[in-house]
């Protein structure tokens, strides 16, 4: 089993120490940068994940991709799909990340990526990675809980379901299962740059996931980590989540 390690947090490279992932066999994808804006700067660090994606699924296996953002699901998404293979999503995440550029009020691009899955602003991503967009009831949003009253709107009339981590409705078809890692209770996971109370367990997250895995419909796992750089313990918390995860 390989890991695909993007060590991003949008264009801003990581330090490794961002992703404990030892004992794992790690390949990480770190192209030269190209100037230009945040979105041809991201489409061109993705580009190349594209196509390893579509590479392992090629040759039979199931990817695994972890990076510091849920953008990256994007590329993962493009790369199933450059792989033949027609998914739906399923999105863990603690914030509902279906802004447009003009309903952000924070301009947090990391806040938009299931909204342009589902067809927004595809000029800026999109149509840079060769992604095609679903329908609404192609993705179920799970356990999101922190909305801005934009994405709150949007999703009340929207197709897109929400379910909690311990009743997931899978969508039709083979999956991308994105895991934003902030989907987790905060005062489970220290030093997330969005934390958010009120949510499930690490644990209940982690049995999710597995459960899901156990369907074999999982087309590509995608998990973002938007955490700080590690402070005194939390490595070891981080580690041993990260290895629950991807080897489900
Ligand atoms: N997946 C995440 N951590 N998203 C954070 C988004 C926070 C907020 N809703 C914004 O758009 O600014």
């Amino acid at each position: 089993m390989t890991v695909t390690l993007l060590p991003y947090h949008q264009d801003e490279r990581l330090p490794g120490a961002s992703f404990p992932l030892s004992g794992l066999d790690v390949v990480a994808v770190t192209p030269e940068l190209p100037g230009g804006d945040v979105w041809q700067r991201v489409a061109a660090l993705f580009a190349p994940v594209v196509d390893e994606v579509a590479r392992q699924i090629d040759g039979g296996s199931m990817p695994r991709v972890v990076s510091g953002d849920c953008l990256t699901a994007e590329a993962v998404l493009a790369g199933v799909q450059k792989a033949g293979v027609d998914a739906s999503v399923v999105w863990f995440d603690a914030h509902g990340d279906v802004h447009t550029v003009d309903s952000s009020t924070s301009g947090y691009i990391g806040g938009m990526p299931l909204r342009q899955i589902l067809g927004a602003d595809t000029a800026l991503l999109p149509d840079r990675l060769g992604l095609r967009t679903l329908p609404e009831d192609r993705a179920v949003l799970v356990d999101a809980r922190d909305l801005d009253p934009a994405e709150a709107e949007f999703l009340a009339s929207s197709q897109v379901k929400r379910c909690p981590v311990g009743d997931v409705e899978l969508p039709p078809g083979p999956l991308l299962l994105h895991i934003d890692v902030d989907v987790i209770d905060a005062a489970e996971l220290p030093g997330l740059k969005f934390p958010v109370g009120e949510g499930p367990s690490r644990d209940a997250v982690v049995a999710s996931v597995h459960r899901i895995m156990a369907t074999g419909r999982v087309a590509a796992l995608d998990v973002a980590c938007p955490w700080h750089p590690p402070r005194d313990g939390d490595d070891a918390i981080r580690a041993r989540l990260l290895k629950d995860l991807l080897t489900a």
